[in-house]
């Protein structure tokens, strides 16, 4: 029997422009998670260049979101390296650092299962987001001396242009809940792009999004990598939207890197088709 993931592989991989540069922004080795017994991630290698669009994909329970939770300092990982690279070159090493410190560096994220404020505005959602480039800290928040005061002003006047590019302004004052659904994904991705960002990490952004919005969404990520220049991650298993972004896409199976390289190489790979589609590969 041909599962539907199976069709989807066979997606035409569009040409890969190669004129990216080859500095690296994370370079991820060796990297482990064990859970008990379980071996979630074993020894995993990974890199993403300056302006790439990468994805990492796999079938269920194959250790992506794990691995995004190592990188982003939600899991602690039982071993390997996370080091980032700003456009300065100056390097970071991300091990046994806070999810918060992790944003501070320059790497965002969003979550498989919306994770927005529900009961706040749209607009608050994405102040969130901004406040981790304010100076001011609770000090500043209690007493309102007017540096504070201007930050706050310039924070509102900042996460305003933010909606207008997601065009999310007309919401602007709407609780994030009574968003419609895509509305509510491209609002997570706008919160994540208020912290300034020069890697986002999108978790299975088209997921639940029909196939105009699906569309809007492939759209968006390739407006973000060109015009805020920035790199950008994206576990997703909807392999249509996978092939025609991605530079290089990565494939985890049971903990395990299996394969990596452009959309086209991966669409041939054996070790890729056995992934997904299991024993029947071999007939
Ligand atoms: N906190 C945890 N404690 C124990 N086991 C976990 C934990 N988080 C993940 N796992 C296990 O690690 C393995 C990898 O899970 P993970 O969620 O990373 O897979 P995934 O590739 O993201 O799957 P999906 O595509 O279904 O989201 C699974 O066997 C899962 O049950």
């Amino acid at each position: 029997m041909t599962s539907e993931k199976s069709i989807v592989l066979k997606v035409e991989a569009r040409p890969v422009e190669n004129n990216h540069s080859t500095q690296p922004v994370l370079s991820v080795t060796q990297l482990t998670m064990n859970f008990g017994g379980l071996c979630a991630l074993d020894e995993v290698d990974l890199t993403i260049k300056e302006n790439e669009i990468v994805a990492l994909i796999g079938p269920n329970g194959a250790g992506k979101t794990t691995f995004f939770n190592c990188i982003t300092g939600i899991y602690t990982p039982s071993g390997g390296d996370v080091v980032l690279t700003d456009k300065a070159g100056h390097r970071s090493r991300l091990n046994g650092l806070k999810p918060d410190q992790v944003t501070k560096k320059g790497m965002a994220r969003t979550f498989q299962n919306i994770r927005l404020f529900q009961n706040m505005t749209v607009l608050e959602n994405v102040m969130i987001g901004r406040h981790c480039r304010m100076r001011t800290g609770i000090p500043g928040a209690v007493f309102r001396p007017p540096r504070a005061k201007s930050e706050e002003k310039q924070v509102v006047s900042d996460s305003y242009q933010i909606l207008e590019k997601f065009d999310l302004h007309r919401y602007v004052n709407e609780f994030a809940k009574n968003l419609p659904y895509g509305a509510q994904r491209r609002l997570e991705i706008a919160r994540a792009m208020a912290t300034e960002p020069f890697l986002l990490l999108l978790d299975e952004p088209a997921a639940g999004m029909n196939a105009q919005e699906t569309k809007e969404l492939d759209a968006m990520i390739e407006k973000l990598r060109y015009e805020e220049k920035i790199s950008i991650l994206l576990i997703e298993h909807d392999m249509k939207l996978v092939m025609n972004l991605s530079d290089r896409i990565f494939v985890v199976d049971y903990g395990k890197k299996i394969a990596e390289g452009t959309p086209e190489a991966i669409s041939q790979n054996p070790a890729v088709i056995k992934a997904y589609l299991g024993e029947s590969a071999d007939a």
